[in-house]
């Protein structure tokens, strides 16, 4: 090839590639755009066009370049203080065809303006089928697979993020426990102690405020931190949980199937850490246990 030939070369390879390449002047009018471009932002360029007019309509049909805003002179304002001012920009945008590209411009030495962009959809849902990968692992290391409540890990991460927080005080903690949940499993066998694991959260749920954490801390022991909520606020929450536990009834094969739970409610202390305030709620439930079960132990510290 001779090198005569190289800007017609040049030129065509772009008419023929899929990937969106346009030419605005100084005064930002298209001059000239390939196929892949025209397609992508439903225009043509006709010597008049600007940038802003583009824009402008694919606002207004709802095609071409998605655009996020209700009015469009106040994107366009902001646009513009970014468009053009360095010698080369890219970014990522989106199309309503529901394509995604990265448009890369630079200006020329005559003040022209060269757009080149890339379909880069593939790596954008692959990063998003990471991305929701990853949020799917995270909630499942913080999730009680059996309950769907908060496990362990999290259950105790809440606990710290509350003693932390000064809008968290006063502040409660509750620790319940199945009565005899060996029995319910010997009897009844597994699978049946699981639904009333599961029975338990839900009642644990219904009886708390959104703002209380709920969490399986063990086989049949559970943790609720009650934010907010002074001794005497939490000791209803708590009461309100073990009267629905009193009245559920979890197995339909054993319609006279009941169940109970004891606690030991603590309200914590300035400076205390959440092991000592664990260990008190702990000391509280082994006397509601040790006091016949089915009750809350108190310590307001
Ligand atoms: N079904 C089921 N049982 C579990 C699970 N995790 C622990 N357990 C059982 O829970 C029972 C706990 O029994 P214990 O700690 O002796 O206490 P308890 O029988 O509830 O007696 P009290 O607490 O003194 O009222 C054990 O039999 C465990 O096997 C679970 O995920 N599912």
């Amino acid at each position: 090839m001779s090198e005569a030939l190289l800007p017609q070369t040049l030129l065509a390879s772009h008419e023929a590639s899929p990937n969106p390449a346009a030419l605005f002047d100084a005064q930002d009018v298209l001059r000239w755009a390939n196929k892949a471009f025209c397609e992508a932002y439903k225009v043509q360029p006709d010597g008049h066009l600007t940038w802003s007019d583009m824009m402008r309509s694919n606002h207004a049909s709802g095609q071409g370049a998605v655009i996020e805003a209700d009015d469009i002179e106040a994107w366009l304002a902001a646009t513009a203080s970014r468009r053009g001012k360095l010698p080369h920009r890219a970014f990522e945008a989106d199309l309503t065809d529901g394509r995604w590209i990265w448009m890369s411009e630079t200006v020329l030495p005559d003040g022209w303006l060269m757009c080149l962009a890339i379909d880069i959809t593939p790596l954008r849902q692959d990063s998003r089928s990471l991305r929701q990968a990853h949020a799917k692992a995270l909630r499942a290391s913080q999730t009680d697979a059996l309950t769907g409540l908060a496990n362990r890990r999290q259950g105790l991460q809440l606990l710290q993020q509350a003693l932390a927080e000064s809008e968290a005080w006063p502040l409660c903690v509750a620790l319940l426990d199945l009565d005899h949940f060996k029995q319910i499993n010997d009897s009844l066998g597994h699978a049946a102690g699981d639904q009333v694991l599961c029975d338990f959260a839900r009642q644990m749920l219904a009886s708390t405020r959104r703002e209380d954490g709920c969490a399986r801390i063990g086989g049949e022991e559970f943790l609720l931190i009650l934010p907010a909520a002074a001794l005497g606020q939490a000791g209803v929450i708590v009461e309100r949980l073990l009267a629905r536990v009193r009245q559920s009834r979890p197995l339909a094969e054993q319609p006279e199937f009941g169940y109970r739970c004891s606690a030991g409610l603590v309200e914590a202390q300035w400076g205390e850490s959440s092991e000592v305030l664990l260990q008190r709620a702990d000391a509280a439930l082994y006397r509601a246990k040790a006091a016949g079960r089915d009750r809350i132990e108190r310590d307001a510290g």
